[in-house]
């Protein structure tokens, strides 16, 4: 054999076949306890014992070769050598949940039809082993012809036997074809059974834990309440926690933007340094802290097997709206970006409901609101208590987060009425046990997201940034003109606030909100540009809340945000809504629907506010 052998995972959902592909080729892809978590392949290498390297394939988890959703397809057409582009793999290994054999059996017996070389990966036997269920795998192994192999993947444990048994297969053996060929699922299903209680040595009632915890935090009336209590002691923490740090990146900016002013010639270079790169992106970076601590709380949710129970409890809710929960949890993940959300819609079989769930993505605010709404917050809502542990600033990111949900269920509603018309798939999501977070696994995503965020403030946030200085800073005013407004940025925007007053916007947030189509944090370090340059002797240096606070007015700084929990500003999540629905039709609909409705929110926001006397 020349090429290097291809090896493709496969499995059942949430059978750990990402936890497995880490282990083995050191990578470091998304592994979550619920299922549909891996959406696309994702391909590494990995090395047998004697060296010989091997190309392995993770794939999205399924229960059978009859795919039913987009993702789906994508791991029947790898498994049988029908993905363009790609070979048949040389061998594949079927990860198998050890305490739910029987459910996952079924799809290892339809993949034994092929009569391809494989092993069974004989996953999570320490959740088994807790459940003080006995497998005796050599019995297994006989019943179903193949090897098989127990594996814990998330310890590493069973890696070695792992790959001399694939040295094994890739050198020849391979399990003999059953003479015909079944496709009866009724058939997989009783064979399933039948090699599963053969091969299981003992069984107690198991899960005892998961249902004793399901029976509370399933319950009509205290699930509600529990999911409502976890969702508020989050955005508390997002401020509580975050005082400190945020001081310390403050400090650390005021530092390096004394030391620039008093070490660096007066010329152009030191302005766009201080103004431009130091303050400007320094204003975004502050929330890095904020942003870490709401993941803090997502990663602990998708690990601990509570984000189902959560999909779970809104089903209903969501299937009056002619959404199912399987929408919920692309929903979610775009809390943290609209681009994974939209990505994990491949997860949706009915392709409606799939387009209704990446029409409304947008509309859940993705962690790069965050430092827009922190912001304001700050400046204009007072951090004082409404009640015991509830803080007003953490109340009113709440409400946001709120407004941006009960938007995308409105947009949802209507839809399902019109465009995306058809009735909604009933909710099939198995409830995964609940699992204790690996510290390991929730720093790692923790740092990802530090690195993904340092990333964009030095990539797109600071060119963005940086180029809009320029266009701000010239051409140069002169004496008694305001710099912002003579400049070609300040000359746009002068523009686009003819029709951006009426909903309340001044001139910096008219000249705020173009470039923040780039990325939407860039609001934060365009307004914040344009006050450096703008300021005067005794204004210099002051934080950005401090200025907003002192120039615009409550009713001015509220529609801004309401503008922002509509508007569609960014430009990554248009293109991947169009890939993703293989055109521009509608992506073109999203940007209408969501800049409307930014507009005319922003505009009562306003006008309501005014009219309060606010
Ligand atoms: N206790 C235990 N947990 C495991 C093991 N393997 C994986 N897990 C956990 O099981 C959950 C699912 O793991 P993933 O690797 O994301 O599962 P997957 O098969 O890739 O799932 P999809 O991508 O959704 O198809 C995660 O919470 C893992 O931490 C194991 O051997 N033991
Ligand atoms: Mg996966």
């Amino acid at each position: 054999m020349n090429a290097v052998p291809l090896v493709a995972l496969v499995g059942n959902p949430n059978a750990g076949k990402t936890a497995l592909f880490n282990a083995l080729t050191g990578a470091r892809q998304k592994v979550g306890n619920y299922p549909g978590v891996t959406v696309e392949r994702h391909a590494g290498r990995m090395a047998l014992d004697d060296g010989r390297p091997i190309e392995l394939v993770d794939l999205p988890g399924t229960y059978s070769l009859d795919p039913s959703s987009p993702d789906e397809q994508v791991t029947r057409d790898v498994v049988l050598g029908k993905q363009a582009g790609e070979r048949l793999p040389d061998a594949l290994v079927v990860v198998a949940d050890a305490s739910n054999l029987e459910n996952h059996l079924r799809f290892v017996l339809q993949l034994r039809q092929l009569g391809r070389p494989m092993i069974v990966a004989l996953n999570m036997i320490d959740m088994a082993t807790r459940d003080g269920l006995t497998i005796d795998a050599d019995a297994l192994s006989a019943a179903l012809g193949v090897p098989v192999v127990t594996t814990v993947a998330v310890r590493k444990r069973g890696l070695d036997d792992l790959r001399a048994a694939l040295a094994g297969v890739l050198l020849g053996s391979r399990p003999a074809a059953p003479a015909e060929i079944e496709s009866d699922i009724r058939h997989f299903q009783r064979e399933a059974r039948r090699i599963a209680a053969d091969a299981i040595v003992e069984q107690p009632g198991g899960r005892a834990f998961t249902r004793g915890v399901d029976r509370v935090v399933l319950h009509p009336v205290a699930g509600p309440l529990i999911l409502a209590t976890v969702m508020l002691v989050m955005f508390q923490a997002v401020y509580a926690w975050s005082e400190a740090p945020i001081g310390w990146i403050e400090g650390l900016q005021g530092w390096l933007a004394e030391s620039a002013a008093a070490y660096l010639p007066e010329n152009f270079l030191r302005d766009l340094l201080i103004e431009g790169i130091i303050n400007g992106v320094g204003s975004v970076v502050v929330f890095l802290p904020q942003i870490l601590i709401l993941f803090f709380f997502i990663l602990l949710l998708e690990a601990t097997g509570y984000m189902v129970r959560a999909a779970f409890l809104m089903d209903r809710l969501m299937s009056g709206i002619g959404l199912s929960g399987r929408a919920f949890i692309p929903l979610l993940s775009s809390f943290a970006c609209a681009i994974p959300g939209i990505m994990a819609a491949r997860s949706i079989d009915d392709p409606r409901e799939r387009l209704t769930t990446i029409l409304i993505a947008p509309l859940m605010t993705c962690s790069a609101r965050l430092p827009v709404y922190a912001v304001l917050i700050g400046a204009f809502i007072p951090a004082i208590s409404v009640g015991p542990g509830i803080g007003l600033q953490g109340l009113v990111l709440f409400g946001l987060y709120v407004a941006g949900i009960l938007g995308a269920i409105a947009a949802a509603f209507v839809l399902r009425m019109t465009a995306t018309r058809g009735k909604g798939g009933g909710f099939m999501m198995e409830l995964p046990r609940y699992q204790l977070p690996s510290i390991r696994d929730v720093l790692i995503g923790m740092w990802q997201r530090a690195w993904l965020f340092l990333r964009r403030a030095g990539t797109i946030i600071m060119g963005v940034t940086v180029a809009l200085w320029l266009l701000a800073s010239y051409p140069v005013a002169p004496e008694g003109v305001k710099q912002s407004e003579y400049s070609i940025a300040g000359r746009v925007a002068s523009g686009l606030e003819v029709v951006l007053k009426p909903i309340g916007f001044n001139h910096e947030m008219s000249l705020a909100v173009i470039p923040a189509m780039a990325a939407r944090e860039v609001a934060v370090s365009a307004l914040q540009t344009v006050y450096s340059i703008d300021a005067d002797a005794d204004e210099e240096g002051q934080a950005l809340g401090a200025q907003l606070a002192a120039r615009w007015s409550l009713p001015t700084a509220l529609a801004f945000l309401a503008w922002f929990v509509f508007a569609p500003q960014c430009l990554s999540t248009i293109a991947v809504a169009r890939r993703e629905t293989n055109g521009w039709k509608w992506p073109i609909v999203m940007i209408v629907y969501l800049f409307a409705a930014a507009y005319v929110f922003a505009g009562i926001t306003f006008w309501t506010a005014t009219a309060l006397g606010l």
